[in-house]
């Protein structure tokens, strides 16, 4: 087992308002943060007055107060993330313009949250600034999250439809939007994200059953620290807004039921309960939502008759040669082959391992592995886009799917697949996997979102890092180039064979 250094946390910058009754503001997000590993740089733009009942004053702090701030620590403690909240003057809005484009010239890198409060919970207008002196901000904003009131604010539309809001939002310049559903009366409440990826649109969307609490004062300071926080450790904005998602709700179901004041919402770190996570809603979520389970890999989970080592090759020789090793499981992973050889290789492919029991995946080709009743297909998230899992499930054959970090993979076990993949635990040679490498640390904390489905952890694992991955509690090791490109393939296998006889933690 390898020791783990502790590395540095991130630096995370609040500016946003002081609320002496402890809740919100400044204080809700130096314990978000802190609970959720970063270091914290506060500015505050308001000393504000307000209590359980009512908001009585708001001191705005002059802007060479805060611009000393940013001077001592712009290069002292640069920040990964800013995550702005309250700004109540006009005169903030021009400093906190100019600030973000010096730091964001200096640090292209730098991603900026913006949670754009206007009033208090309590009730009574925290400024006076219009959606006009506001949206100068958005072309410097990465990701602004304003409640379905805010949305409509600054989108300067009434309308209720989240898709038009989220749109209008990111013609003002903004990367991203998350219109959080919270201040919803419905019984079940959705966040809806719109994203600018790499010049393209992707849409996320949650949803969780309303938590009920009194204690949910600064809840939307908190989740705008949570995504700031997330993101600072290096998630993609689809898993720091599910990470924040269950953050919020862990914390609101904490003091479900306890009255008495309007307390403050209870930051619990990182939400390690299954239940606690959104569910993932879309159009994928939609078309599939009555598609029944797929056949199990009918494995047991209590190690007694696992999966063991899962080789990914690209050819009938490598099936030749490893599936007299007494394999259970194995894919064929072609690519760049004409039809007709496809066809021929997948067949014969089906035949050699109906031969030898063992389970056969092919990847891709799902039509392919229908025809020649293959024991079972695997699919990434861009061949569920257009692949047909309706055919998949009746054709009675198994269905394995890559995931990439948690909102994938929540999405994926909603599909109720026989096996979900997680990747690419580490770099590899074998595909460019860049932006999606999950870390020991992340596999772990995804299998926590598993309910009963196996899970396969792939990507860059070789021998020596083998012990840390099997050790997380995966059914699976799938491996590509660490038998491939072994010098004694065969050795590679039986070694990898030895580990996993062992069962995980032991
Ligand atoms: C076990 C397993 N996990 C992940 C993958 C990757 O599938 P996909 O994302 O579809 O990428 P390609 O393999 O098609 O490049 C896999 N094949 N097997
Ligand atoms: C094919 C593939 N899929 C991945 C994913 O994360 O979905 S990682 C990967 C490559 C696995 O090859 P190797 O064992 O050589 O690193
Ligand atoms: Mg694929």
């Amino acid at each position: 087992m390898t020791i783990k250094p502790v590395s540095l946390k991130p630096i995370v910058w609040t500016i946003s308002g002081a609320d002496c009754s402890g809740g919100a503001g400044i204080s809700a997000d130096i314990k978000t943060l802190h609970s959720l590993g970063c270091e914290v740089c506060h500015f505050i733009t308001a000393n504000t007055v307000q209590n359980s009942n009512q908001l009585i004053a708001v001191n705005a702090t002059e802007c060479q107060v805060l611009q000393q701030q940013v001077d001592a620590l712009k290069t002292d403690k640069p920040p990964a993330v800013i995550k702005v909240g309250l700004i109540v003057t006009l005169q903030q809005v021009h400093w906190l313009v100019a600030v973000l484009t010096q730091l964001k010239a200096a640090n292209e890198k730098l991603v900026v949250v913006f949670d754009p409060v206007g009033s208090a919970s309590v009730g009574g207008k925290f400024h006076d600034l219009t959606a006009d002196s506001l949206t100068v901000l958005l072309p410097l904003i990465d990701v602004v999250t304003p409640n379905m009131l805010e949305a409509q604010v600054l989108a300067n539309d009434n309308t209720d439809k989240v898709d038009l809001l989220a749109k209008g939002i990111l013609k003002l310049g903004a990367t991203a939007v998350v219109i959080k559903g919270g201040h919803s009366n419905q019984q079940v409440m959705e966040d809806y994200c719109l994203a600018n990826i790499d010049d393209e649109q992707h849409v996320f969307q949650l949803a969780s059953e309303k938590v009920n609490s009194d204690f949910s004062h600064g809840g939307g300071c908190s989740f705008a620290s949570a995504l700031a926080a997330y993101l600072a450790n290096n998630h993609l904005l689809r898993d720091a807004l599910t990470l924040t998602k269950a953050f919020i709700n862990q914390g609101l179901k904490h003091h479900q039921g306890i009255k008495g004041y309007y307390g403050a919402f209870e930051q619990l770190g990182k939400a390690n309960n299954a239940n606690d996570y959104p569910q993932i809603c879309g159009q994928l979520a939609e078309h599939y939502k009555a598609l029944p389970a797929f056949k199990s890999l009918g494995i047991e989970r209590d190690g007694s008759q696992g999966l063991g080592l899962y080789p990914v090759v690209d050819s009938l020789e490598w099936l030749t040669h490893l599936l007299p090793l007494g394999l259970e499981i194995i894919q064929l992973r072609l690519k760049n082959l004409e039809q007709d050889q496809l066809e021929q290789q997948i067949k014969q492919a089906v035949a050699l391992c109906q031969a030898t029991n063992t389970r056969l995946f092919i990847n891709d080709y799902w039509q392919l592995a229908i025809k020649y009743q293959a024991y079972g297909v695997h699919l990434g998230q861009e061949d569920l886009q257009t692949a047909d899992l309706h055919a998949i499930e009746q054709a009675g054959i198994r269905l394995g799917i890559s995931t990439h970090g948690c909102y994938e993979f929540l999405l994926a076990q909603q599909l109720q697949p026989s096996y979900l993949a997680i990747g690419a635990i580490f770099p590899t040679v074998t595909k460019n996997m860049t932006g999606q490498i999950q870390g020991v640390d992340t596999l772990s904390h995804t299998l926590k979102l598993a309910r009963h489905i196996p899970v396969v952890a792939i990507g860059g694992i070789s021998l020596t890092r083998s012990e840390d991955v099997w050790a997380t509690g995966v059914d699976s090791l799938a491996v590509v180039t660490a038998i491939t490109q072994a010098e004694k393939p065969e050795q590679a296998v039986k070694d990898f064979q030895q580990l996993m006889s062992i069962p995980a933690g032991n």
